[in-house]
């Protein structure tokens, strides 16, 4: 029997991931890049306003593919709390994100793309493990003040995923283990895995370590300064904390691998005191992780870009493998991910979820 065909779709900031599998196996895939001067275009657009030009790239790919899809899956957005697993596209669920009540994210395109290719092939649309997966307990909702509770959105996908193939490469279940996983790509989310759930995480909008592009979590009362002192307006402020911070902001590039290079090779104080305090929030959020185990941590995995540089994923295990033995998974594995994801819903191992709570009916 032949292996359904499903199209995995990941939007990004700057590139759209795309890639066809048959069953779990992957036949071809494309970053289909977006250049600068189309993204600018867009810039202080909402990000739905970028439809048709990513679902035209991908559709001029998959021209030049065989076969006939049996379904089409995306990365989910910033939707409201969900529990882990894949969700069939609705009208409830495209309503929500055009709504974007927590946010603007690339990953928002997800089940627009995924609707939009698989109503061309007349086809299911899944979203799998979204941004807002949340499995927390409720103390950890609470930041300090009621105004201002703690928020999940995270690198659920890449994460989990990571964290089951460790389950399955030593022989046990995800549900038996006790992890700490470091998500280090251009947003930072560093989570504390127990029972088969994420109970804890840095959300890599707003909290814990400064990534290439991100602020992280800064000193509140300097915030409300700079919110209030005129100088910048919202979106300007948003800019700072979101695309423009960390690493860009302190050394004018994102890209890791330079600003490694600029500490290593051209001796750049400035760059060297940059990693150097990025390793330390690193380090420092993976402690904290260590805490919510109560410290009986079976591994610590790192993965994410920033994974594949062998001299930073060093210099973080040399400081936190007293916590526990440190793995590295370098880059992701989310279009894999929302694949397998989407596969277990075709085989009839998992039923769709909905956004609404209840699990859909095929007909839905
Ligand atoms: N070989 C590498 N060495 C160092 N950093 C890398 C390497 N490859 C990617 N990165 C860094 O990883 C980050 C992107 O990570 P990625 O997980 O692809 O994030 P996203 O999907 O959120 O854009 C970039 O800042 C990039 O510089
Ligand atoms: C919005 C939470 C997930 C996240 O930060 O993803 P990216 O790093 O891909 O922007």
């Amino acid at each position: 029997m032949t292996e359904p065909l499903i199209l995995a779709v990941n939007p990004g900031s700057s590139s759209t991931k795309v890639a066809l599998f048959a069953g779990g196996r992957e036949l071809a895939a494309v970053a289909v890049g977006h250049d600068q001067a189309q993204l600018d275009a867009f810039r202080g657009r909402p990000i739905l306003d970028q439809l048709p030009m990513r679902a035209a790239a991908i559709r001029a790919w998959l021209e030049t593919q065989p076969g006939v899809l049996a379904a089409v899956v995306g990365r989910g957005g910033l939707l409201p709390p969900l529990a882990s697993g894949t969700y069939r596209v609705d009208a409830a669920m495209l309503e929500l994100l055009e709504r974007h009540e927590r946010g603007e994210h690339a990953s928002n395109l997800g089940a627009f793309l995924a609707q939009e290719l698989a109503a061309e092939a007349g086809v299911d649309a899944f979203v799998v493990d979204p941004v807002a997966v949340d499995e927390w307990p409720a103390h950890i909702r609470l930041s300090g003040h009621p105004a201002l509770p703690r928020e999940c959105l995270s690198h659920a996908l890449n994460t989990k995923a990571v964290a089951k193939r460790f389950a399955r490469e030593t022989g046990r279940r995800y549900e038996d283990l006790r992890l700490i996983v470091a998500h280090l790509g251009s947003g930072i989310s560093i989570s504390s895995h127990a029972g088969g759930r994420m109970i804890d995480v840095t959300n890599s909008r707003e909290e814990g370590a400064f990534s290439p592009e991100r602020a992280g979590g800064v000193p509140a009362m300097a915030l409300v300064e700079l919110c209030f002192s005129g100088r910048h307006d919202r979106r300007a402020v948003e800019d700072m904390l979101f695309r423009e911070g960390g690493l860009l902001a302190y050394l004018g590039t994102r890209d890791v691998a330079e600003a490694l290079r600029r500490a290593d090779l051209a001796g750049d104080a400035e760059a060297t005191l940059v990693i150097d305090a990025m390793i330390h929030q690193i380090t420092r959020e993976i402690g904290a992780a260590a805490a919510p185990l109560r410290g009986r941590v079976d591994a610590i995995l790192l993965t994410g870009g920033m994974a594949h540089a062998a001299a930073l994923t060093a210099a973080i295990a040399e400081r936190v493998d007293w916590i526990a033995p440190v793995n590295v998974h370098p880059g992701e594995d989310e279009l894999a991910a929302l694949a397998e994801g989407a596969l277990r819903v075709l085989r009839g191992e998992e039923e769709a979820r909905a956004v609404g709570g209840r699990p859909h009916s095929r007909a839905a």
